[in-house]
């Protein structure tokens, strides 16, 4: 790391460096930029001290191409945040506190928005703007997260050596008993045109292990068992709307369902009448000035 100007310049080392453990950063609080060897902590705290002394809102920049480390930086920044932030206090229970809740948002938008790209194992596939709100005291005080162009595209196909977003990939895991059934999901993964049009698995990353965190993570921030289950539920429908079957009517412009056994389980999962469903595929209406037409595929 060294510094240009505003900028930390940060090179990705891709192996793990003891240089970002609590004590680093614990080394890093309070101190002048000249007084330790250029760091991201030291950015980060530049940041909050500028806001605990000048009552203004700071923002950080975390740029650079795909597999530059700008993720696994940004994890960094927010576990730094969570440190100097945290309340004074330590909770009995260290799992139910706001700071491990903000680090927690992490694996979740993971396992919804990253996917293995042929650049990067574990690439975001959509921008995000995260701010972190803190109190006058400079505790923290709550988050949000504003996401930008997911590439949605990925959900219906894969270029060769890649795949598509993580979620999919760990629900088929098996980790969480009898999830699969639930949804529904009695096929090997290959069976799935959606989501194994190219790799299923990543070198190194145990997707059943990932599975577990991203279920633990939607705990940690206090979703409920049933807005769980419809998160999951919602990802499993589009595996299984990859399945219907679609022919051409002969001597008519107008498509119809061939197949709708796969169609009707995403409905289940949907929770949506499946007769209205398909219709709605096949007859979209579309409003066109104050009138509803329909458009023929
Ligand atoms: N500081 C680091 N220490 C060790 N490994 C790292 C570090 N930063 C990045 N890596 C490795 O490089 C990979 C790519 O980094 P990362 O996902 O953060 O890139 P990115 O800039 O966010 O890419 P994208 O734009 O594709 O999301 C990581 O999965 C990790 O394996």
């Amino acid at each position: 790391m060294t510094y240009s100007g505003l900028f930390c310049v940060v090179i990705n080392p891709y192996k793990r460096l003891p240089i970002y453990t609590e004590s680093v950063c614990k080394m890093y609080i309070g101190k002048r930029r000249t007084e330790m060897p250029p760091h991201l902590f030291a950015v980060s705290d530049e940041a909050y001290r500028n806001m605990v002394n000048d009552h203004e809102n700071q923002s950080m920049l975390i740029t650079g191409e795909s597999g530059a480390g700008k993720t696994e930086n940004t994890k960094k920044v927010i576990s730094y945040f969570a440190i100097v932030g945290a309340s004074q206090q330590k909770k009995k229970d260290a799992k139910d506190s706001l700071e491990e809740q903000i680090v927690r948002t992490n694996p979740v938008l993971e396992a919804f928005g990253n996917a293995k790209t042929v650049r990067n194992n574990n690439s975001s596939r959509f921008g995000k703007f995260i701010r972190i709100h803190f109190n006058h005291g400079g505790k923290l005080a709550g988050g949000d997260i504003e996401h930008y162009l997911l590439e949605k595209s990925r959900v219906i196909k894969q270029a060769p050596g890649e795949r598509s977003f993580h979620i999919f990939y760990q629900i088929m895991s098996d980790a969480i008993k009898d999830l699969k059934k639930k949804l529904h999901l009695i096929r090997p993964i290959r069976d799935y045109h959606f989501v194994s049009q190219a790799e299923v698995t990543i070198d190194n990353v145990d997707d059943k292990e990932e599975m577990l965190i991203t279920d633990e993570s939607f705990d940690i921030m206090k979703f409920t068992a049933d807005e769980k289950f419809d998160l999951f539920a919602m990802t499993g429908a589009i595996m299984h709307l990859g399945e219907m079957k679609f022919k051409q009517r002969p001597r008519e412009e107008q498509a119809e369902c061939e197949d709708q056994t796969e169609g009707d389980l995403a409905c289940k999962l949907f929770k949506v009448d499946p007769d209205k469903f398909v219709n709605a595929l096949l007859k979209p209406r579309v409003k066109v000035g104050s009138e509803w037409v329909n458009t023929f595929f």
